[in-house]
């Protein structure tokens, strides 16, 4: 890595704070965000190096061209590919794309920004306008629908990365150019926010749109997704947080500030809160880092060597007819009839836990609408849309968890055909949902141990017979009965007998029926059990 001299130190001031201290009424919060969000392009921006989406593992300063570590006489040449993620970005939140945008020189000098300049967009952003819609309904805001609006969207470039060291104690840093020239894109809402469920509930959208999108990983953990909140409180000036790795800092930094300032304010020590500043998130406490007057100059110019992006007018549209169903229609989809999923099972077929979600929610999605609709076909109007859901949803993909097996593999031995076949046998009740259960589980664990190779389709009336999965539903079964009475020799306690039969403690049927239905694992109805024993211990309740 390259060596280069620390050149700032934090300011610390500590804050005492507790957080049982919430929001209150008179004291209003006002929150803004700034997102910059990792295009997972092949390419970086302005050059073909390869863009690397596991910055963590890498060898450091592996992937960087000339242009990257900026040598003289490279120049950059624009990634197109950076600009079609974009524009879908702006079409999935409703910005204006402007048919001519441009790049600007920042200029500051740091040791993993070799150039002198970031190249970014400040004077004709790529998108202006747009929003995210939060509900009440889809993402448990207070208010039944709240609009973010955003100012803009702008295209930049990454810086690279410098990583502080003690050396022989001469503090050090060694700068990391992986990351140098990745693109970027820089989201600005309005100071919209004015809780901090909103704020929760907006980072976790947007975060799934661009996975929706395959646009970014979206991880804040990896440095994908970075979060800046400017936050004020009753007009007073705003105040910028950075440094905030993951949902949980960017949510408590919000806390610690508010109080902080509202502290500030009921005492009436407002100077502080005049000019803007900003502060970085220590893990506990926010600490000024710079206020207005030590605010860069960052000397913005035009960069000569980069054209115009210009727009052939039907570029949008053509994009546009390239887009995915969006998740919040998505999820509203899902939620109505025929489908009826709860919010909690629309979002697991909509929201990805991240990029690589082993289950990842398109495939499991189109599986879940194929056997549904394939199940509709075998069973007619009667068939229950929880069925699918439950068995999919719940059943399959926890025993798919269980197993390490991912879906896409799964569905060789189990395509939706098979599983709506499947299904049919639970809506029949040919078998009980116990019996299914444990037959699910011995196709995927069967699968599992071949390594995922033996892809034969279960054939099911043999497997049922195989392991007697049959249910029965003779009253006068040989086994049902045999089984009730093996049952209550076991209770050598007559009160037990007694307080059940006389109807003073009626659960005793219940705890009787499950000891059956375990017995015969779930082959036997409760129902079936009842009236059996009821009629060998003649209760007349
Ligand atoms: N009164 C306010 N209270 C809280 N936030 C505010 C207020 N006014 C503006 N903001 C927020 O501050 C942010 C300003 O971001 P913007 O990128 O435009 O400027 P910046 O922070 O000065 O620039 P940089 O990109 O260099 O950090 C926006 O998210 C906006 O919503
Ligand atoms: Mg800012
Ligand atoms: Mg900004």
């Amino acid at each position: 890595m390259l060596r280069v001299a620390r050149c700032y130190s934090l300011a610390r001031t500590k804050v005492a704070h507790n957080y049982s201290t919430i929001f209150r009424p008179e004291y209003a919060l006002k929150c803004g965000l700034e997102i910059h969000t990792q295009l997972s392009t092949r390419n970086k921006l302005f050059s073909q190096s390869t863009n690397s989406s596991t910055p963590l593992v890498d060898v450091p300063n592996r992937h960087t061209s000339f242009y990257d570590i900026a040598l003289p006489g490279t120049q950059p040449v624009l990634n197109l590919e950076a600009i079609l993620f974009a524009m879908k970005l702006s079409l999935a939140l409703n910005s204006q794309v402007n048919s001519v945008s441009q790049f600007d020189r920042k200029h500051y000098f740091y040791g993993d920004q070799p150039q002198g300049y970031q190249v970014t967009q400040h004077y004709r952003p790529f998108a202006r306008g747009g929003k995210i819609n939060l509900s009440k309904e889809l993402d448990g805001i207070d208010e039944s629908s709240k609009d973010i609006s955003i100012v803009q969207l702008q295209i930049e470039q990454d810086t690279g990365k410098s990583h502080y060291t003690d050396a022989d104690k001469d503090v050090i840093t060694l700068v990391d150019l992986n990351r140098s020239n990745v693109p970027l894109i820089e989201l600005v809402t309005n100071p919209d926010f004015n809780d901090i469920k909103q704020v929760r509930a907006f980072i976790k959208k947007y975060q799934n749109l661009v996975r929706h999108l395959h646009i970014s990983s979206g991880d804040l953990e990896t440095g994908a997704m970075r979060v800046d909140v400017n936050l004020s409180i009753n007009g007073f000036a705003r105040v910028e947080l950075k440094n905030l790795p993951n949902t949980s800092s960017i949510i408590n930094a919000i806390k610690y500030e508010y109080q902080r300032q509202v502290e500030l304010i009921s005492r009436g020590e407002t100077s502080s809160l005049m000019e803007p500043e900003t502060r970085g998130w220590t893990g506990s406490s926010t600490v000024k880092l710079r206020s207005k007057e030590t605010t860069i100059d960052y000397r913005y110019m035009p960069d000569p060597e980069l054209p115009y992006i210009n727009l052939a007018p039907d570029v949008m549209s053509r994009v546009k007819e390239s887009m995915p169903q969006l998740p919040d229609d998505m999820m509203r989809m899902l939620m109505k009839k025929p489908y009826q999923l709860s919010l909690k099972d629309a979002k697991i077929l909509t929201y990805n836990s991240n990029q690589n979600d082993m289950y990842n929610h398109k495939v499991l999605r189109s599986y879940y609408l194929e056997t549904f609709q394939e199940f509709f076909k075998l069973v007619g109007e009667q068939g229950s849309a929880k069925l699918p859901t439950n068995w999919i949803i719940h059943e399959f993909l926890g025993d798919l968890n269980k197993l390490h097996v991912p879906l896409i593999k799964a569905q060789e031995i189990l395509p939706p055909i098979v599983f709506a076949e499947f299904l049919k046998l639970l809506h029949a009740e040919t078998i009980s949902p116990t019996s299914g259960k444990l037959l699910l589980f011995h196709i995927l664990e069967t699968f599992q141990r071949s390594n995922c190779r033996d892809r034969s389709i279960p054939d099911f009336p043999k497997l049922i017979r195989e392991f007697e999965l049959h249910a029965i539903d003779q009253v006068d079964s040989q086994e049902l009965v045999s089984l009730c009475s093996d049952i209550i020799a076991q209770h050598t306690d007559d009160t037990f007998i007694r307080n059940l039969t006389s109807g003073k403690k009626r659960t005793s049927l219940k705890f009787l029926i499950g000891q059956g239905m375990r017995r015969s694992q779930g082959r036997i109805k409760a129902s079936e059990f009842e009236k059996k024993f009821k009629e060998i211990l003649d209760i007349q309740w």
